[in-house]
């Protein structure tokens, strides 16, 4: 409940949605920011109100005011790679100078021990280990070269490499354990990708399918209009050679769209021996001229059969809010195409929004 309630604030603040696929990372670094400014705000207030320390109150004053930056281009800029490091200057920064400030008292030197967890996973673990290795290596500086002057007590060797163990410990658990994630999160984007891929391809011609077809009609505006194209007595194809030589048909068939429509627009098996295309041009005579070509292509080519393969086909403009409209009169057109004759083609002019307003 409360961790639903939590996320559902985070969506809103980021307007993104948890099934986004940054979404983790930006929550994240929200999460670290927000923090992270409570505990600077909180340091300011204490330095400025109840002890009075100026120079103190001004860095963690800083410090908020740079924790705000990183809110700013991680909502406004989107730019979560921006925010993380932000987020990890401040505190790799504040960490340092309270090393430096309180000496070995109070566990500082255990300050080194964020960098190489939050900075590796905020960062990722290239940009990450980049950032806590040198956040180490000035720590160790410091231990290496003030060991005498350390306060209360001076710092012994031991002490220093029970403290590199445990920072290389953590460093290598925080980086394989990114490194993997991340691994794995490629993979499963490569495998969704694919499966997309497959799930809107036609096995059998390599064209767009249906579902593609018809999220491109109804989703861009672009496709000016469309045409409905159908096999002349396929099923005499089949009778008479078989399916394998049909499927054949529908292969070269379909290349033969793929080249001839070009950058004019997207071809696609609608289902059986029957093809949509969906044309950006919107200049008629462009269109014909495309049909034409595309129709004399496939009368002219050699499919190895003792008879030519024509297509006929039907034509109409489209919009995408009228896209159930525009393909039921394409289809009328085919019909028209396939009553007188086929081989031929057949344009359905009627202004689109027309018959709405009929
Ligand atoms: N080989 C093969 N045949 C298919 C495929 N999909 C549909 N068909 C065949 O396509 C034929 C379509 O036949 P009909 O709908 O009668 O149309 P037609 O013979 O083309 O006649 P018209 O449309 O009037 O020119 C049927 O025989 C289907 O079996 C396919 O993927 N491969």
């Amino acid at each position: 409940m409360i961790n639903k309630l939590f996320y559902s604030r985070i969506e809103a603040w980021l307007n993104q949605s948890r099934s986004d696929e940054e979404f983790r990372e930006n929550s994240f670094v929200f999460v670290s920011l927000t923090i992270l400014i409570a505990i600077l705000s909180f340091l300011l207030y204490y330095n400025v109100f109840i002890i009075f320390i100026p120079i103190l109150a001004l860095i963690h004053g800083m410090g908020v005011v740079s924790g705000l930056a990183g809110y700013y281009f991680l909502k406004n800029r989107r730019s979560t790679r921006t925010a993380g490091i932000i987020t990890v200057t401040i505190m790799t920064t504040i960490s340092l100078l309270f090393i430096i400030g309180t000496q070995n008292r109070e566990f500082a030197l255990a300050f080194c021990f964020l960098t190489p967890v939050i900075a590796v996973f905020i960062l990722g673990y290239k940009l990450g280990s980049f950032f806590s290795l040198i956040n180490f290596a000035v720590v160790a500086y410091f231990c290496l070269t003030e060991m005498q002057n350390w306060h209360p007590v001076p710092f012994d060797t031991i002490s220093f490499i029970h403290l590199t163990i445990i920072y290389f410990f953590l460093f290598s658990i925080s980086y394989f354990y990114d490194s993997g994630r991340r691994h794995t999160m490629r993979l499963l984007k490569e495998s969704n990708l694919q499966l997309k891929a497959l799930s809107t391809t036609d096995v059998l011609t390599g064209l767009p399918n249906r579902l593609k077809m018809e999220e491109l009609l109804l989703n861009f505006d672009e496709v000016k209009w469309i045409a409905m194209l159908d096999v002349d007595d396929f099923k005499s194809v089949n009778d008479n050679y078989g399916h394998d030589i049909g499927d054949r048909v529908l292969k070269v068939i379909a290349k033969q769209l793929a080249n001839t429509i070009g950058d004019d627009g997207v071809a696609g098996r609608w289902g059986g021996e029957e093809f949509l295309i969906a044309f950006y041009i919107s200049d008629v005579d462009a269109i014909e001229k495309k049909l034409i070509e595309l129709q004399a292509k496939i009368a002219a080519k050699n499919f190895g059969l003792e008879r030519n393969v024509t297509v006929s086909c039907g034509a109409t403009p489209h919009q995408s809010h009228m896209h159930r409209t525009a393909f039921r009169r394409a289809d009328e057109a085919l019909y028209r195409a396939k009553a007188s004759g086929k081989n031929c083609y057949k344009l359905d002019m009627t202004a689109i929004g027309m018959e709405a307003l009929q």
